[in-house]
């Protein structure tokens, strides 16, 4: 908040575009993504007040559904053609920290002024227009309308829209003829909208062809394969699968975003960059699926420059002793994700160990892989590393699915967790500007955390093997400490809070200084953001 002539706090510009964009927000009904009546009607509408029907039809657009990946697939897209030289705008969802994240000019985030500018222009042109008949757009489908405004008066030469959900009835869809389609890896999340099936979940994201223009995908279950193939014919699409990036084509570079499921979203993005150079008369043929080399640019985009915020991504404390307190954050929130994450999470501690331990020897080999006593050439001790969970997701995934998966995953690598925390998101689903600001923490319903709790423990019971190894000695000078949670287990806490169990995580970490603690924070890209608001200042 700014500060007012008479000492009173008085909003920012800024902070004034926020809570009249949190004014949009409605809770989300299938009507935001679904044919619910006049889902297009109202955005052709939207469009016409606005003035972009002509400048979206002159966007040169790659428009990428998918259930994960997406993200990243439009980042490396996006690094790559600017690195060919090309003028990019990306339009991705949701944001972790700044809602201007969802909008990037030649890969990076609008500027507050620009951003301002189009704001304003376009909420107060609808806002002049509204009525019965064409209220104000609900908060998802205004940040398309404003990305398909910032884009073309910002004369982009490409513009790489990720489908906020499903893909049929997504705001983005109303683009009529993009240049090339991609969907990500499918699998089974927004069920409750797109359908229990993946072929249903297929059908919704393959919306998104259009006749004749290609679609590219990756690797699918035979269920959802089947109905992507089915629509591209009805549509005469031609739909290529495409393969995972083979890394010896990154000549001895290491690929910019981490996990080893970004193979698979680089080589579609290779693709559709390839294919978007191609149709728009810039290269004569796409690349040839096997490939033996990549253009260097390809490559400079693919590697060193990407950044794409809470997927695989590793950060330190900012306390005292950062090296004490890492956080390893990744918003999956699916069950095939929760996997992939925690395979992620089980390869970088050992990554992590093997670069920076020079020598080790198990204190007691009951307790996990990752219980050691380091040792510097000095022959002094360095030190022992733990695991902890910080966890949360939203009330409509099933942590009966997600947090089994991780546990598996994890305990497949050799790592056990010490302890899970619970704890609920700080800002409110998707709000921004003060409209955000966290309930205290007497206010907070905890019942979703604590069911998550009962889920965890009861997995705990049943992995008694795991159980064991999560209670070794090296925590135990740590569990009689909780008494910030609300519930405290054997295994696991919640917390009223995100700062508290923060708190509580830095407390441990001063308190017992020969544990060096590392933290996988995953469930919710929403939790992410939280977690990247308070470690990051
Ligand atoms: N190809 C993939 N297969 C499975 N999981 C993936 C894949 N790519 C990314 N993920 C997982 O999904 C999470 C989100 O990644 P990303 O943002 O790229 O996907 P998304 O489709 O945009 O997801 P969301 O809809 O949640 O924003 C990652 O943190 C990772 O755990």
């Amino acid at each position: 908040m700014g500060e007012g002539g008479d000492g009173s706090s008085k909003p920012t510009p800024y902070e004034e575009a926020l809570d009249a964009l949190s004014s949009l927000i409605t809770k989300r009904s299938r009507a935001d993504t679904s044919n619910n009546g006049d889902c297009f009607e109202l955005l052709s509408d939207y469009l016409k007040i606005l003035e972009l029907e002509e400048p979206i039809s002159q966007l040169k657009i790659i428009h990428v559904a998918g259930t994960k990946g997406k993200g990243s697939t439009c980042t490396f897209t996006e690094s790559i053609l600017r690195h060919c030289g090309f003028r990019t705008g990306l339009f991705t969802s949701p944001h972790l920290i700044d809602v201007r994240e969802r909008f990037r000019l030649d890969g990076v985030d609008i500027s507050e002024e620009k951003f301002l500018a189009y704001f304003w222009w376009c909420f107060e042109r609808l806002k002049e227009k509204a009525s019965d008949d064409i209220p104000m757009p609900s908060y998802f489908r205004f940040l398309a309308l404003l990305a398909f405004k910032i884009f073309a008066a910002e004369e982009v030469d490409v513009a790489i829209l990720e489908v906020g959900l499903g893909g049929k009835y997504d705001a983005t869809n109303v683009v009529k003829a993009p240049v090339v389609c991609g969907v990500s890896s499918l699998g089974y999340d927004h069920m409750e909208i797109l359908g229990n099936t993946l072929g249903a979940i297929a059908g919704e994201k393959a919306g998104i062809f259009k006749p004749g223009v290609p679609a590219l995908t990756v690797s699918q279950p035979d269920e959802a394969m089947c109905v992507l193939e089915e629509k591209a014919s009805e549509l005469n699409v031609p739909l290529q699968l495409v393969r995972p990036l083979d890394a010896n084509l990154l000549n001895g570079f290491k690929l910019g975003l981490e996990g080893e499921h970004q193979y698979v979203n680089a080589g579609l993005a290779i693709a559709l960059s390839s294919t978007w150079l191609q149709r728009t008369g810039h290269l004569e043929v796409p690349y040839p699926e096997h490939t033996t080399s990549l253009p260097e640019q390809f490559i400079k985009g693919l590697t060193a420059t990407v950044s794409l915020q809470g997927r695989a991504q590793i950060v330190p404390d900012n306390n005292e002793s950062p090296e004490d307190l890492v956080f390893y954050l990744d918003g999956a929130h699916s069950p095939e994700s929760m996997e992939i994450c925690a395979r992620w999470f089980s390869l970088s501690i050992k990554d992590d160990s093997q670069e920076k331990i020079l020598s080790c020897q198990p204190l007691d080999t009951s307790r996990s892989s990752h219980d050691l006593v380091q040792r510097n050439p000095d022959g002094k001790s360095r030190k022992n590393s733990t695991q902890i969970l910080l966890f949360n997701c939203m009330s409509v995934r099933d942590p009966q699915l997600l947090l089994p998966n991780l546990m598996k995953t994890c305990a497949s690598h050799g790592v056990y967790f010490k302890k899970a925390l619970f704890v609920p998101n700080t800002s409110v689903y998707n709000k921004v500007g003060s409209h955000s600001l966290p309930a205290t923490d007497s206010q907070v319903d905890l019942s979703w955390q604590f069911a998550l709790q009962r889920v965890w423990e009861n997995l705990m019971l049943g992995d008694k093997g795991g159980n064991e190894k999560s209670t070794g000695a090296v925590f135990e000078e740590l569990t009689d400490d909780t008494e910030m949670a609300v519930r405290s287990c054997e295994n696991s806490a919640v917390f009223p809070s995100l700062p508290s169990a923060i708190k509580w995580l830095r407390d441990s970490v001063r308190k017992s200084q020969s544990v060096r603690f590392q933290v996988l924070v995953t469930g919710s890209l929403h939790l992410i953001g939280d977690v990247l608001k308070l470690i990051k200042k």
